[in-house]
């Protein structure tokens, strides 16, 4: 069980209740038909009643007319499989040291398990998702990377960054009314008969760029990103690309790959990204229709970081049957 409840219903006023309905008319109107990317990950893939909001949440998106396209991690899911089959595992520089051996447990774990909870999860609203890995349409196309640690690099086995995106694939299931859910495996570009392991923020990072999406939104276990962590009073709302590149190089392991994400999304013509806390059962949809929205944000340099928050103003379409 989750440590956030919210209000049951009954606790609602009606008033109350078309309050938070009517809040979000303006973000449904800015935000219909938009591409949102969503990376799942930390508790909220964990925590049974945190899957179902999760997916109650990519439901929700899909039913009022955005695109949300799924990103999943799988990082604690991959350690468990690898201890029960007593294979060693270890991180090194934030990414795990992928051996052939290791290579094939990451494989059928992120594409034979987790992948296939979520699909399941999803589809209990109805036939809508459908998953797939970065080897299926020729998705993505990786190279082998070095970890730096210390200032030294070093090798860490089959792991990748990805170079190449084919979109076609996930497009093909959008156009369709389908929820994508994208597992990150991915070809070498080098050697198309292996496969590389590639970290989740940053392979969600790449499909925003490559599909134009609206937004990246990053799941994670804590409110945002803090400048001084774990100082809660230092937990940043919004952020300008610039400024968060100065922070990056100072930025601890877990969080450094998020929020480098965020950066290389927002460089890359995404228009807003997201780290926000999955631990709260429908953080997503608060980000997305609310004014306030959650998290921290990170947006382009040339939109200030300190603007106040406001709504978009309605706009009404005009109804030629009701008003002539
Ligand atoms: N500056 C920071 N701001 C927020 N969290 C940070 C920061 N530095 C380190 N962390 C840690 O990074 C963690 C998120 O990384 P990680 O556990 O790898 O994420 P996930 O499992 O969600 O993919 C947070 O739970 C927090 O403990
Ligand atoms: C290279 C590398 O480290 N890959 C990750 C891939 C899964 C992932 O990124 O999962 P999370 O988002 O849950 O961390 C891994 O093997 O754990």
């Amino acid at each position: 069980m989750s440590d956030f409840t919210f209000n049951t219903r009954t606790d609602l006023r009606a008033d109350q209740k078309a309050e938070v309905l009517i809040e979000a008319l303006p973000w449904l109107q800015k935000f219909a038909g938009a591409l949102v990317v969503v990376k799942y990950g930390g508790n909220a893939m964990i925590d049974e009643d945190l899957k179902r909001a999760f997916a109650q949440d990519m439901v929700f998106l899909r039913q009022v007319g955005l695109k949300p396209v799924v990103v999943h991690g799988g990082g604690p899911q991959i350690n468990a499989m690898l201890d029960r089959l007593g294979i060693e595992s270890e991180f090194r520089g934030g990414l795990r040291v992928t051996t052939p051996e290791a290579m094939d447990v990451v494989r059928m774990v992120l594409t034979g398990q987790v992948s296939r909870e979520l699909v399941g999860l999803l589809n209990a609203h109805g036939p809508h998702a459908v998953g797939l890995s970065g080897e299926d349409g020729g998705l993505f196309q990786a190279r082998r990377r070095r970890a730096i640690v210390d200032g030294v690099s070093v090798d860490i086995g089959q792991v990748g960054d990805v170079v190449k995106v084919n979109p076609g694939a996930v497009l093909d299931l959008l156009d369709a009314g389908r929820i994508p859910v994208v597992s990150t495996v991915a070809p070498d570009l080098d050697d198309p008969t292996t496969v590389l392991n590639v970290n989740a923020d940053t392979a969600a990072a790449a499909l925003a760029v490559a599909l134009g999406a609206r937004k990246l939104i990053v799941l994670t276990d804590v409110e945002g990103l803090y400048t001084s962590w774990p100082d809660k009073g230092s937990l940043v709302r919004r952020i300008g690309a610039s400024a968060l590149a100065e922070l990056l190089p100072g930025l601890d392991a877990g969080m450094r790959p998020k929020m480098e994400a965020c950066w290389r999304a927002v460089e890359g013509g995404v228009g807003r990204a997201h780290v926000i806390d999955g631990r709260a059962p429908h953080s997503i949809l608060v980000e997305v229709f609310t004014s306030d929205g959650i998290g921290t944000m990170v947006l382009p340099d040339e939109e200030p970081a300190d603007a106040p928050f406001t709504a978009p103003i309605p706009v009404i379409p005009h109804d030629p049957e009701v008003t002539p």
